[in-house]
């Protein structure tokens, strides 16, 4: 039978385009993937099309791009890690010479890391591992014709293995085609300056990020510690698992999730962890979570034995915009939102985009307010992108999601490498934070910090409008864009007097004076001292229920 030399099929992360590869080049052949076919036929990618038009339609173009190839290929095939589900993809393998990659969870767990487009296997990844090939396994089982465990081989190993269980005849290598390793996209490397006198240091914005971690930790660390968010308990085993296989005495410390653990009990909870692991000054701490677990984990790092190395691995939209970038690090307290905290940035922040998968919709939808912030100080492209199809820009599937992500912490990092201490431009970033953070201080912190925000931007847009320095078509457009994308535009009207109480230990406040970030005009942003109370009332007016 004529036909691909190989098939290969296994579940997501085994390795098939790494393994296919090298074995094409072995063999002194070509290879071929069917998800890359589909993807160029569909002209977007897979998440995309799941999205847009359901599982059904991507299982009939991929059964299409597997008929192809089938009849078309004489190389190296692998084929997506669900492709036998369908019935008739798998009748079209029958009599090829297909070799099924197997793995086992632990290895899955560890190839898999934080889930790089595997979402599902971000939060339990093990017990959604084996529910995933408990589903599949018989159906590998049932087009192979020999079965190939990757368990502890590498892809050389695990090529020789194929060309010995097949017996197949080796080549020379194809010209231009050779082992590359995990066939990966390079991240986006955005770089924030040092200011004062901190370090410089990149944000990585793609997939499979994780294996940066050992080079940031870098080789004088011997201990790390992995703060992460009860939500994410399973990967942050992961990651402390990984780091202790590659030699560092590896502790993970559980958080509450949200802004519970924002709190000094919290912090002396992470401290008294260091201090029985022995944590010296030349060990890492590694912040996997939300904002809120990244302000933790930052402020942690600052404050044991008066400042350790940390690194920042954002899986919330916000975090990644916003909290992780900056080294604003910080807890609540009763009396206020962040009012103790310190200035300490991060040594890297990998934002591996593949996290947001698992991210609940209204989560996401918080993290849109502070890119929408972006858009309103600084970056309007940001505002257009997201009016152009807003029920998108709510999901980690939009067309714009990297972009909107990258140019948010573009905004954040030009910032922050000028004025790390919010000696003066920083003050910009709190656009909408004074009223936001007095609500949430009013919700005792039970909030969404993003529908804090999102109200504290159409007051301060009221604000400007009123204080006669922003247009009526610009403060407009924020009650829109914030409403398309589902965040709240009012509060409870009654509530006004408690909210100019906690306004005043805005961190922004200085005596008496309170002070508001306002807009000029769109990318505009100003200092607004002292407005009248009057005006003060009359846009929350505006804003109220
Ligand atoms: N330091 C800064 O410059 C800065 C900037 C903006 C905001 N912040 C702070 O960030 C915090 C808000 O951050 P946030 O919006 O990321 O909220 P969050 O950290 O509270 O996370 C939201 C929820 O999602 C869970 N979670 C996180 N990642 C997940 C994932 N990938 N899948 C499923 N669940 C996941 C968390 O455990 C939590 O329950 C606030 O405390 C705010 O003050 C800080
Ligand atoms: O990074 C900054 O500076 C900001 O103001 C960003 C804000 O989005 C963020 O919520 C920050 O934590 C607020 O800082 P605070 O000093 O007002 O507590």
């Amino acid at each position: 039978m004529s036909g691909p030399l190989v098939v290969l099929v296994g579940p997501m992360g085994v390795g098939k385009s790494t393994v296919g590869e090298l074995l094409a080049a072995r063999l002194g052949t070509t290879y071929r993937d069917t998800d890359a076919d589909v993807v160029t036929e569909a002209g977007k990618p897979i998440a995309e099309i799941f999205y847009d038009e359901g599982e059904e339609h991507f299982r009939a173009l991929e059964r299409r791009a597997v008929t192809a190839a089938v009849a078309g290929h004489a190389g190296v095939l692998s084929l997506g890690g669900g492709a036998v589900l369908d019935g008739a993809t798998r009748e079209l393998l029958a009599g090829h010479p297909v070799v099924y990659l197997s793995m086992d969870v632990e290895e899955a767990v560890r190839r898999v890391g934080l889930g790089a487009a595997r979402p599902l296997l971000a939060v339990n990844p093990r017990r959604q591992w084996r529910e995933l090939m408990d589903a599949r396994r018989h159906l590998y089982e049932e087009v192979a014709r020999t079965v190939v465990a990757t368990d502890d081989r590498t892809p050389e190993e695990v090529a020789q293995a194929i060309i010995d269980a097949l017996e197949l005849p080796e080549g020379a290598a194809a010209p231009g085609v050779e082992s590359t390793g995990m066939t990966q996209q390079a991240p986006t490397r955005i770089q924030v300056a040092g200011s004062a006198g901190s370090d410089p240091y990149e944000v990585l914005v793609g997939h499979q990020l994780l294996g940066e971690l050992p080079q940031l930790i870098g080789d004088r660390a011997k201990r790390v510690a992995v703060l992460h968010p009860e939500a994410l308990a399973e990967t942050g085993e992961a990651v402390r698992q990984d780091l202790a296989d590659q030699g560092y005495e590896a502790i993970a410390i559980q958080l509450p999730n949200a802004e519970e653990a924002k709190t000094v009990e919290v912090a002396a909870y992470c401290w008294k962890a260091l201090g029985q692991t022995g944590f010296t000054r030349t060990d890492v701490i590694v912040g996997i979570g939300g904002g809120a677990t990244t302000d933790v984990a930052g402020f942690v790092a600052a404050s044991w034995l008066r400042g350790v190395r940390w690194i920042a691995v954002p899986t919330t939209v916000l975090g990644m915009v916003d909290a992780a970038v900056g080294g604003k690090t910080g807890i609540n307290t009763a009396e206020g939102k962040n009012l103790v905290g310190a200035f300490h940035p991060p040594a890297g922040v990998l934002c591996d985009l593949a996290a947001l998968e698992s991210l609940p919709v209204n989560d996401y939808v918080s993290g849109m307010a502070e890119i929408i912030k972006a858009g309103f100080i600084a970056d309007p492209v940001i505002l257009d992108l997201i009016e152009s199809d807003p029920e998108a820009a709510r999901t980690p599937a939009g067309p714009h999601t990297a972009e909107l992500i990258e140019r948010s912490i573009r905004v954040k990092a030009e910032v922050v490498s000028s004025d790390l201490k919010e000696s003066g431009l920083r003050e910009i970033l709190n656009y909408g934070h004074t009223l936001g953070h007095a609500i949430e201080k009013n919700e005792r912190y039970k909030w969404r910090h993003g529908a804090a925000v999102s109200i504290g931007m159409v007051f301060a847009a009221e604000l400007g409008r009123l204080a006669g320095r922003l247009d009526d078509a610009t403060a407009d457009r924020h009650r829109t864009i914030l409403q398309s994308v589902g965040l709240p535009l009012t509060y409870r009207g009654d509530q006004w007097p408690k909210l100019l109480e906690n306004m005043k230990v805005d961190k922004k406040s200085r005596g008496d004076l309170l002070r508001f970030i306002v807009l000029d005009a769109l990318g505009k942003p100003t200092v607004l001292e002292g407005p009248d109370p009057a005006v003060l009332l009359a846009a929350y007016g505006e804003v109220s229920a």
